[in-house]
């Protein structure tokens, strides 16, 4: 595999961003990658940051220009787990696991991560006692850079004018960016959730600024595969996370896990249930790693998606079924490394 692919996907999947030692706090988790942060003055960017996209890294940019002038750090204020899963019925389709989505926020140059414990009782705080009973016992800011769209406190009904507002009594500016747009709108993670769950990942990875990825771990499948002629690494998912389209996938599969460093295979991967076998409905890949022997029962693999090859197919016989997936691996093979070539990657 060409060097500058390999750089490209271990830093899509955020293997290059460690945390700092937590320190508890008793509503959430301080993570400092400076000294003398907490409790000191600070110019702080506050949001979920699903997915950290191209407007969210841009916002962070902002804060950290600022912060640099005003020479004081910069605190990434954030929440764990994503509001969504608190306060909304339906799944929150992650675009990155809390662990990593917070781990994430180290690759935009922050001095600090403030992570609030996001339970039903934070939910229900109202702006004014956001900022006095969960902010400012931790940091003093002196200044706070949302998006223009951002809203918070209870029912999320607080805007960026409230916060102002309780500036002039504690001494922070707020700065409300416009959102930054991308094709005639602004750039979100609902935005690329809904692209990646039509199947448009290259649409979803221009407004990331790397390709999406799924993390899971390999679990037995009806061993069928390696009888068809491509066996296949079954990697069972979080039903919370934003899955792909059904269909069949152009990916690199990384085990972030091995002592020596991770090992990285391009793959050919089936995302759904195999229509032509009846199988119970939980999120799986089926992955057919290039390259690789062994077994991989137990790891945690993350899956990065970088070409959508084709729509799920019922097939009317196994022989259909092989001559197909061996087309679509065949094509992994010779695309792919050059496919990572193209793709922008810039975290
Ligand atoms: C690249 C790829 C594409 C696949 N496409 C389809 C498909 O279109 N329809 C289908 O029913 N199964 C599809 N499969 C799933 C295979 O049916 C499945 O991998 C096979 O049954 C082996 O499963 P097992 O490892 O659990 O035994 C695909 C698998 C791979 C690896
Ligand atoms: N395109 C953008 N440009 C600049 N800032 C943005 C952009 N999108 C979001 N932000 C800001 O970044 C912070 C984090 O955003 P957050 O993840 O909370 O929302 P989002 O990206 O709009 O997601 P969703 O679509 O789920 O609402 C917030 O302050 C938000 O207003």
């Amino acid at each position: 595999m060409i060097e500058a692919t390999r750089q490209k996907i271990t830093r899509a999947v955020f293997a290059h961003a460690l945390l700092p030692t937590p320190i508890e706090l008793s509503g959430g988790v301080f993570y400092s990658c400076a000294p003398d942060v907490l409790g000191h003055e600070c110019v702080c960017a506050i949001g979920v940051f699903d997915g950290l996209h191209e407007g969210h890294k841009a916002l962070i940019a902002e804060a950290r220009a600022d912060a640099q002038r005003r020479e004081v750090p910069l605190v990434a204020v954030t929440f764990d787990p994503d509001p969504a899963e608190v306060v909304c019925s339906r799944s929150p389709r992650r675009l990155l696991q809390d662990e990593t989505r917070i781990r994430a926020l180290t690759t935009c140059s922050v001095d600090a991560i403030l992570v609030h414990a996001f339970t039903p009782e934070f939910a229900g705080l109202s702006v004014c006692e956001y900022v006095e009973k969960a902010l400012l016992p931790y940091i003093h800011p002196v200044a706070i850079h949302v998006g223009s769209d951002f809203g918070f406190g209870a029912r999320g009904e607080g805007r960026a004018r409230d916060l102002a507002t309780l500036g002039t009594k504690h001494g922070f500016e707020v700065i409300a960016h416009q959102l930054i747009e991308k094709d005639g709108s602004a750039i979100s993670s609902t935005r690329i959730r809904n692209l990646i769950e039509a199947a448009r990942i290259d649409e979803a990875a221009a407004l990331l600024g790397r390709p999406h990825f799924l993390s899971g771990t390999v679990m037995h499948g009806r061993g069928q595969g390696a009888s068809f002629g491509f066996p296949t690494a079954n990697i069972s998912l979080s039903p919370k996370d934003c899955m792909p389209a059904d269909g069949v996938y152009a990916c690199y599969i990384v085990d972030t896990q091995k002592p020596g460093g991770e090992e990285i295979w391009p793959a050919a991967v089936n995302v759904g249930v195999p229509r032509s076998f009846e199988v119970k409905k939980t999120p799986l890949l089926e992955a057919n790693l290039l390259g690789f022997k062994g077994n991989l029962y137990g790891h945690t693999l993350n899956c990065v998606f970088m070409n959508y090859l084709r729509p799920p197919i019922v097939f009317q016989s196994v022989e259909e079924l092989s001559t197909t997936v061996l087309k679509n691996i065949e094509w992994v093979r010779t695309h792919l490394d050059s496919v990572a070539q193209e793709a922008s990657c810039d975290n």
